[in-house]
């Protein structure tokens, strides 16, 4: 794991922008089209405000969430909303989102046609996580039933799990996709995500399920 601190938020989102937005580049060169997986939440807004304007082939480029809280495209908390609010816009209005969600009362209920619609653009060419300040990556939540299963080295490509502590029931990608991406990056912002990111390198994976990712990542911090 590579660790690369930041003075500030502002400088974090402009270079991590660049950072992915060359990742992507050097992604291109080498396929014809490219798959780019984000996460929704509070954290990766200003990286997608810089990272919209960036000159890419965007029309090559797929865009996938990471996870999707269950509820409408519309409503606040929708992680599709905000991708395409904050992300899919300038340049990269060309790019073509991934169906993380779909209007199914349940996630349970969209998993077989989110994995069919996914599975032929797989793997990630470029990650970028987010993390909660308990240790969760994606919505892979601690103390959900059905974690170790999506944590396993052979787990389903996607799941519909119920976190407890989390407001709504999640649809994500599991370990072995998230792993297995080719260019993977964490951006966290905060003392005390940098606390729980040290103290889950003493954890298992079941506790802080961010451990399950940790090769090969390059985290960005900013306080
Ligand atoms: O619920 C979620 O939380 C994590 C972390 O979000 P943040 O607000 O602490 O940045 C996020 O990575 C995930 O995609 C989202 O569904």
């Amino acid at each position: 794991m590579d660790f690369v601190e930041y003075a500030d938020r502002e400088l974090m989102a402009i270079d991590l922008a660049n950072k992915l937005a060359g990742a992507l580049r050097a992604a291109l060169a080498r396929s014809e089209r490219v798959l780019f997986a984000v996460p929704g939440g509070s954290t990766p807004g200003p990286v997608f405000d810089a990272l919209c304007a960036a000159r890419i082939d965007w029309a090559s480029v797929d865009v996938l969430l990471t996870d999707e809280r269950w509820v409408r495209p519309d409503h606040p908390r929708s992680n599709t909303r905000l991708v395409r609010e904050r992300l899919l816009v300038e340049r990269a209005a060309a790019a073509t989102l991934l169906p993380m969600y779909q209007p199914t009362d349940t996630p349970e209920e969209a998993v077989a046609r989110v994995t069919e619609a996914i599975a032929p653009h797989l793997p990630i060419s470029v990650l970028l996580l987010g993390m909660g300040d308990d240790g969760h990556v994606a919505s892979l939540f601690p103390g959900t039933e059905g974690l170790a299963a999506a944590l396993a080295e052979d787990a389903a490509p996607v799941m519909a799990l119920r976190p407890p502590e989390a407001e709504e029931p999640r649809l994500t990608l599991t370990r072995p996709v998230l792993d297995g991406a080719l260019s993977k990056h964490l951006a966290i912002v905060g003392e005390t995500k940098r606390a729980v990111l040290e103290r889950a390198q003493r954890r298992s994976e079941a506790e802080a399920p961010v451990r399950a990712v940790l090769g090969g990542l390059t985290v960005h911090w900013a306080p």
